[in-house]
């Protein structure tokens, strides 16, 4: 079975994720992904370059993530270039690592993907779950975990799709409103109700 973990940003996908690797299962991280294809050498990093300049770089050739951050969560026209050059790379990360956990003898794989609903990426999984936030706590938690100031956490909450409208197309939803404990007790449920083995 393959199950795509997602949620909009710092709704608790990771607090979930943990939880699951602790009890044995695989989860393939997207963001960990989108790191290792933009290192030094890498085709994206090349890629980016050509298209952002030296100046989204560190003098040792590693992307400088805020800066370009703070350029791509601005800019709609320039998000969807980045995309563009590292999604595919993601993407076939994710597989690979996917087919490779089915070999070793996994049950259940899943794959942590942030934008699995802005990307239409619903044909890579089985079922979808979604962690679930109200935006003014996801605002809150996204403000203290990152150090944003308001705007900067309103400006990357605004370019994903709205939790509310991920929670309705979901096979199932934990909601992480209340505490880490009450979230695990409700992924305990459904993996039971889904008869899950890592
Ligand atoms: C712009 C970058 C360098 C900023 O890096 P930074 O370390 O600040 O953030 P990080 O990568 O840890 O992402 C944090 C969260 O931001 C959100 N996010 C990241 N990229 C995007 C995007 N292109 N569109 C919408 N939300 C995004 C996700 O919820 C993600 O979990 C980085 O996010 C990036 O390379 N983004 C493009 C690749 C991508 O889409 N990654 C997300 C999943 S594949
Ligand atoms: N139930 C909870 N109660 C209090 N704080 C929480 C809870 N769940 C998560 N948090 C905190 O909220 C922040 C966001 O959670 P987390 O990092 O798991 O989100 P995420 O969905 O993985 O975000 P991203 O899309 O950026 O990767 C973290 O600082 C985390 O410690």
């Amino acid at each position: 079975m393959i199950i795509g973990l997602t949620g909009s940003i710092a709704t608790g996908k990771s607090t979930i994720a943990k939880e699951l690797i602790d009890l044995g299962y695989t989860v393939i991280d997207a963001d960990q992904s989108a790191r290792k294809v933009v290192e030094p050498g890498e085709e994206a990093n090349v890629k980016i370059r050509e298209v952002f300049g030296d100046e989204v770089f560190t003098k040792d050739g590693h992307l400088d993530r805020p800066k370009l951050g703070e350029i791509i969560f601005n800019d709609e026209e320039k998000r969807k270039q980045l995309n563009g050059i590292v999604h595919p790379a993601v993407r076939a990360d994710m597989l690979a690592q996917k087919d490779q956990a089915f070999e070793n003898g996994k049950q259940t794989v899943f794959l942590d993907i942030p934008l699995l609903f802005e990307s239409g990426l619903q044909w890579m999984v089985e079922k979808v779950l979604v962690v679930y936030a109200p935006a003014d706590l996801q605002k809150d938690r996204l403000m203290k975990r990152n150090d944003f100031s308001e705007e900067e956490a309103a400006s990357r909450i605004a370019s994903q799709i709205p939790v509310e409208q991920k929670r309705e197309q979901a096979d199932a939803v934990i909601d992480n409103s209340g505490t880490v404990e009450q979230s695990i007790e409700q992924l305990n449920q459904l993996i039971k109700d889904w008869q899950l083995r890592p």
